[in-house]
């Protein structure tokens, strides 16, 4: 059996751990539990969003991709087929209800039904003191709209409506716990997703749906680079983390792939934190 020494393990939680993290997930032949499955990921033409559409294929599922920009779109798709998985992909701005149509219609012609969401596209467009941001804030970030509306709408049919049974999984963040400095309106639409998550579970378990979410902490994406590019603010915040290195957007997808599939058969209206120790304390 495979045991890591002590300074092995140190090294792994103080900084050596990208490299060990990838081989594992391209190394590790994983049984493929999510055969059979359907399953659409927002925002997934980079960062968690990629990560999870590329472990859900890997654990079998035939994954719709989607994006604001088509050229996007086609890059990940692309790279996921050359490394032999099932995706497609479509442009979806999940703000708009056409694209919100296109993207159940495409899955649907596609691959002919959904099993899988995984709500993940998110904005911040304010930084600074929750005091003096304005309505035009608010409205941008009314991404919990921007989250809640895929599992809304689907034209005329709510998406659920149409879900063959399954499991959705939205994408918050420890910030929805204990807000984050000067993104206030952001952690407060995550705190929404957070109660969103178990508002959902009356409504979809007679439909045989489950419905989780995923908390990320610092995770090494575009959208987190302000916090990780700078030496030195990295160091900064390692220190408040117990595992003393930034996340990667594969140790997010795991989660999530473990929330759709029957291993997690009974959990629904949970949160996954997934954040290094450091939930709270960011
Ligand atoms: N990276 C982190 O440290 C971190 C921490 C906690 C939570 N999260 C959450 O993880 C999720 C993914 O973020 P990420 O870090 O991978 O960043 P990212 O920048 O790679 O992904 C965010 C994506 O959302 C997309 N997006 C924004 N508005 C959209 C819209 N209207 N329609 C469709 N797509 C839209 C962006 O194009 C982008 O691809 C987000 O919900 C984010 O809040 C990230």
């Amino acid at each position: 059996m495979f045991r890591p020494s002590f300074q092995r393990l140190l090294s792994l939680s103080s900084g050596g751990g990208r490299s060990y993290i990838m081989q594992s997930v391209r190394g590790i032949q994983t049984p493929r539990k999510l055969e059979g499955k359907v399953a659409l990921v927002t925002a997934s033409s980079d960062g968690i969003g990629l990560a999870i559409a590329r472990r859900l294929a890997q654990d079998g599922a035939r994954v719709l991709v989607s994006s604001r920009k088509q050229q996007n779109v086609d890059k990940a798709v692309q790279e996921l087929k050359r490394e032999g998985l099932d995706v497609e992909g479509t442009v979806c701005h999940v703000g708009k209800d056409e694209d919100r149509v296109k993207l159940v219609n495409t899955a649907v012609q596609k691959f002919g039904g959904i099993d899988i969401l995984v709500s993940n596209a998110a904005v911040n467009p304010f930084f600074g003191n929750m005091l003096d941001s304005t309505d035009e804030v608010w409205e941008k970030v009314r991404l919990v709209k921007l989250q809640y509306l895929p599992i809304r709408y689907c034209g005329e049919s709510p998406l659920y409506i149409l879900m063959r049974g399954g499991s959705i999984v939205i994408v918050s963040s420890v910030g929805g716990f204990m807000p984050f400095p000067a993104l206030g309106p952001y952690s407060v639409s995550k705190t929404a997703l957070l109660g969103l998550t178990k508002a959902l579970v009356p409504e979809l378990t007679p439909l045989n749906i489950r419905v989780n979410c995923l908390a990320p902490g610092l995770i090494r994406t575009k959208f987190s680079s302000a916090l990780w590019k700078d030496e030195s603010v990295l160091d900064q915040l390692k220190v408040k983390l117990g595992i003393s290195r930034i996340g990667e957007p594969e140790e997010c997808a795991g989660a999530v792939s473990f929330l759709c599939s029957p291993d997690a058969s009974y959990v629904t209206g949970e949160t996954i934190v997934v954040a290094g120790g450091g939930q709270s304390r960011l």
